[in-house]
Order: structure tokens, then C-alpha cells, then sequence
């Protein structure tokens, strides 16, 4: 049943309660303080009713007839994920709320509470719903993107303080926790984000031919060098060049590179002629650039040029508010690439993933909740998450993605050599994850560690969603 009983729509309140005298009760009390209010007796009406008015705020009753309020609210935000839901509930439950507010809920309230706790409660929620988020990078504001946590948030406040000025500005995170995201979004709301935002990966490129790639070459420059060829500083003239693994760089090319940024000029190998570039720079690393000059494998000086502005980017573990709130996100279009319709995550599987560390970050649970759209069928379960700890192994599939499939030792249907290869990925990444995890997301540790090449490390991690 569907109650509206109010002059002011500006803030329109969802009230779910299979309670009609509790629902009475709050409606009124809203009602009195100014606010719309639509009351519904089940999670059912609710959603229908959601859909109608979009309301600024739902405030959901723990125990409804047809589904949990922690269901309810999972659908709600798959629907509007940003309207702020309080969750209602008795002494006795509240753990289950916490996970909530893990899951999304912006508060929950123990019954029985006070008029005035829950009417500063509800104030507080609206509030923190119309809070100005800054709308960067086009149709995504940013808070939606990256999530709401504390950590976070203040990440995204450093982006929009230094987007609109020409600072050179370094990223500091972990491997996957989103930098060049980051770069993009600041290319996106500075002046230049009409001119080229260009990438390069300087831990994918060989050391030998960094210089090359980032200046270009003349002719004859070097045996094969048939014709002149622009580099990457060229191409992103007028715009913002983003270096990632910057620290990757040889002693060689830090030189030039500091030339270049002294001089805002650049010579292309092989030649003297030199060429004006208006370049702002953004440089990222998974490990602090003033660590690196003290191991002594970067230029104190290129360090201060590189960073007029430094941002860090917090790891997905420190943010665990985030996670279910990214990973709807990734159903949502994991769902729509793969043309499949996966309801949710149960309740098993959120606690999984509220758990683990993510060594891998953003990638991984990207990688992870692709894979089990893939695999499941109606809902997603702990079974369809390849989570390390979780006991299941990789196979790889027609469309190039690993799927995990619980197999038993006897599985039927599975030659010797494709069990023993499964395990073998199986393991190696278990190894790689927690190599990672033990280095806090810095590849060159985990190459150093498990004495393989760097290069090794990035193609494996990437392999199996764990970095590039
Ligand atoms: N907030 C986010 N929302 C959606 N996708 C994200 C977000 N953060 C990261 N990603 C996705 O995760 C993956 C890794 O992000 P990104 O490349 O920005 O990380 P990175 O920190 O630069 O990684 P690396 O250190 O390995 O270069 C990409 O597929 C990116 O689209």
C-alpha cells in the first residue's frame, strides 16, 4: 500500500515496514518535519514505488515478508546507487548492519530510538546525498566511479584542487587501484581536455626503446630508422602526457625527460633540431618516488619537476566501504557485455569479498566480477568468485577470460595434462597474489622476491587480472 501525504516534494522519503503501527509512527514524524513521505508494507511495493517517485532517501526495515532489508537495499542500489538508504533494525542485529553500511547503507538505527536521533539522522543522510560531487570526466561524476569512503573522497577532492592548474602532478598507488583513471579524470576537467590525453607505459616498453617512443627519432637515426617518426611527447602536444611506472625509466631517459621539462623542448633521437612541446605532465608509480631516489635508481631533481602536486591512491583494502559499491558497478556492465542478467551477489559472496585482500585492487575485482558473471547463472555465489583462498582453480575458455570451476582431484572429463596445468595456474597465482600482497601491490618487489624479470611479473599479473 502507497501513502503520499505532503505539500513539499523537494525530498521525498521511502519508508519500507511490514509494521503498520511503527510505519504510522515515522510517517508522521516526517511528515511533521517537512517531508514528503511514501510508505510501503513490503520490499516488493517498495521497489515499484522507487521507481515511480526517486526518492532522495529509503528508509528500510530489517525483517520485510518477501525479502531481507539487506536484499532490498542490494536492489535499490543496483537501481538508484546513489540514493542513501537507513536501515532499521533491532539491538540484536547489530552486526548484520554494520555489513550493511559495508554494502552501501549510509546509517542504520537500533530500534527503539528518539524522535529527534532519528529525525538528525535522516537530515544527515539527505545531506550527505546532495553533497556537490564533482562531475569529472564527462557523463560518470567521480564519486559514483571511485566510491564513497573517506579515503577515497579525499583523493578525488586533491583531483579536483589540482585539475584546473598546469602542475605537474605524480600518482602514488598500488598496482590496479585505478591511476590512470586518475590521470584521465584530471586531463578530463583541466582546460586541455579537448586536446590529446596520451598514455605510456614505461614498464612495457624495453628499456632500449623508451627513448624512442617518448621523443621519437630522425631519420637515419639508428639502423632500420628508414623515416622520421614523431614520439609520444609530440602527439600529446597541447595537451597531457601520463607516465606510468615512471620509475621504470633509465637513468638515460630521466635525463632527457628532466631536459625536456627545463627547457619545454624536445629533440628527437638522432637529431638537434629542437622542438617545442606545451605538455602538462602527469607521472604515476607503485612505490614512492622519493624511495626510488634513495635506492638511487632515480634523479633527485626529476623527482621535484615531476611533482609540483602528489596524489595518493589508496588501496581497495584500505576503502573496504568501496568495494561493493565498485563491484555493482562491474555487474552492471559485465551484465550488459555479456548480454546476461545476474541478479546479485549473496550474501556468502559479499562477505568474501569484503574479506579479501585484493592484492590486485580495482583490476582484480573488476577481473573477478567479470568471470563470474561469465560463469553464474541467476545470483553470484562465494563458488563463482576465483578468489584465491577460495579453493578453485582456473581453466581458460573460448573467450580468452579464466573461469573458475570447483574440480575435485577425480574430476571426470579433464585429461592429466589439463589438471596439472590448472593447478599450476592455480598456484602461481596464489604465489603471485600473495607476493604482491606482501610488497603492498610494488611489481618490482615481487620480481626482486621471486627472482624473474620484471617484464615476467607484469605479463603474468595481467594474465590473471592481478595488474598490468
Ligand atoms: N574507480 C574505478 N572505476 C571503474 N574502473 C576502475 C576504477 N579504478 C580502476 N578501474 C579499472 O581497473 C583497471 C586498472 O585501473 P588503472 O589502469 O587506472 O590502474 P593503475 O593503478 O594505473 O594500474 P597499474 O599500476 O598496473 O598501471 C582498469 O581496467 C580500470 O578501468
Amino acid at each position: 500500500m502507497m501513502n503520499k501525504e505532503t505539500n513539499d516534494w523537494s525530498d521525498v522519503i521511502l519508508v519500507v515496514d511490514d509494521d503498520d503501527s511503527m510505519l504510522r509512527i515515522l510517517q508522521l514524524l516526517l511528515q511533521r518535519a517537512g517531508y514528503g513521505v511514501i510508505t510501503a508494507r513490503s520490499a516488493g511495493e517498495g521497489l515499484r514505488l522507487s521507481e515511480t517517485y526517486g526518492p532522495s532517501l529509503a528508509i528500510l526495515d530489517w525483517k520485510l515478508p518477501d525479502m531481507t532489508g539487506l536484499e532490498l537495499l542490494r536492489q535499490l542500489k543496483l537501481a538508484l546507487p546513489d540514493l542513501p538508504v537507513i536501515l532499521l533494525t533491532g539491538f540484536a542485529n547489530l552486526e548484520g548492519a554494520v555489513s550493511a553500511i559495508k554494502e552501501g547503507a549510509y546509517d542504520y538505527l537500533a530500534k527503539p530510538m528518539g524522535n529527534k536521533e532519528f529525525l538528525a539522522r535522516v537530515q544527515g543522510a539527505l545531506e550527505h546525498d546532495s553533497r556537490p560531487f564533482p562531475v569529472i570526466g564527462g557523463r560518470d561524476p567521480l564519486t559514483e566511479r571511485m566510491g564513497t569512503s573517506t579515503a577515497i573522497t579525499r583523493t578525488i577532492e586533491d583531483i579536483e584542487r589540482v585539475a584546473p592548474t598546469d602542475f605537474s602532478v605524480n600518482l602514488f598507488g598500488e598496482t590496479g587501484s585505478g591511476k590512470e583513471v586518475v590521470a584521465h579524470a584530471i586531463h578530463e576537467a583541466s582546460p586541455r581536455a579537448k586536446q590529446p590525453f596520451v598514455a605510456v607505459d614505461c614498464g612495457a616498453i624495453p628499456e632500449s626503446l623508451i627513448e624512442n617512443e617518448l621523443f621519437g627519432h630522425e631519420r637515419g637515426a639508428f639502423t632500420g630508422a628508414d623515416r622520421q617518426q614523431a614520439g609520444r611527447f609530440e602527439a600529446a602536444d597541447g595537451g597531457t602526457l601520463f607516465l606510468d611506472e615512471i620509475t621504470n625509466l633509465s637513468l638515460s631517459a630521466q635525463a632527457r625527460l628532466l631536459r625536456v621539462l627545463q627547457e619545454r623542448v624536445i629533440y628527437r633521437v638522432g637529431g638537434s633540431t629542437p622542438i617545442p612541446v606545451d605538455v602538462r605532465l602527469i607521472s604515476a608509480s607503485n612505490r614512492q618516488l622519493a624511495d626510488a631516489v634513495s635506492e638511487g635508481g632515480f634523479r633527485a631533481d626529476l623527482l621535484y619537476r615531476l611533482s609540483d602536486y602528489r596524489i595518493a591512491i589508496p588501496p581497495l583494502r584500505e576503502r573496504r566501504e568501496d568495494i561493493m559499491h565498485i563491484a555493482n558497478q562491474f555487474l552492471v556492465d559485465a551484465n550488459r557485455d555479456l548480454h546476461k542478467h545476474i541478479g546479485h551477489f549473496t550474501d556468502k559472496a559479499v562477505q568474501a569479498m569484503l574479506t579479501y585482500h585484493w592484492p590486485g585492487n580495482v583490476r582484480e575485482l573488476r577481473s573477478v566480477v567479470r568471470r563470474a558473471v561469465l560463469i553464474a547463472q541467476y545470483l553470484i555465489d562465494v563458488n563463482h568468485l576465483d578468489l584465491p583462498e577460495s579453493g578453485f582453480r582456473t581453466q581458460s575458455n573460448p573467450l580468452g577470460e579464466s573461469i573458475a570451476t570447483q574440480m575435485d582431484p577425480d574430476s571426470e572429463g579433464f585429461s592429466l595434462k589439463e589438471i596439472v596445468r590448472a593447478r599450476v595456474e592455480h598456484l602461481e597465482r596464489e604465489v603471485l597474489s600473495s607476493a604482491l600482497r606482501r610488497h603492498n601491490g610494488n611489481k618490482a618487489a615481487v620480481a626482486r622476491m621471486l627472482q624473474v624479470d620484471y617484464k615476467t611479473v607484469h605479463t603474468k599479473l595481467k594474465a590473471y587480472g592481478l595488474g598490468v
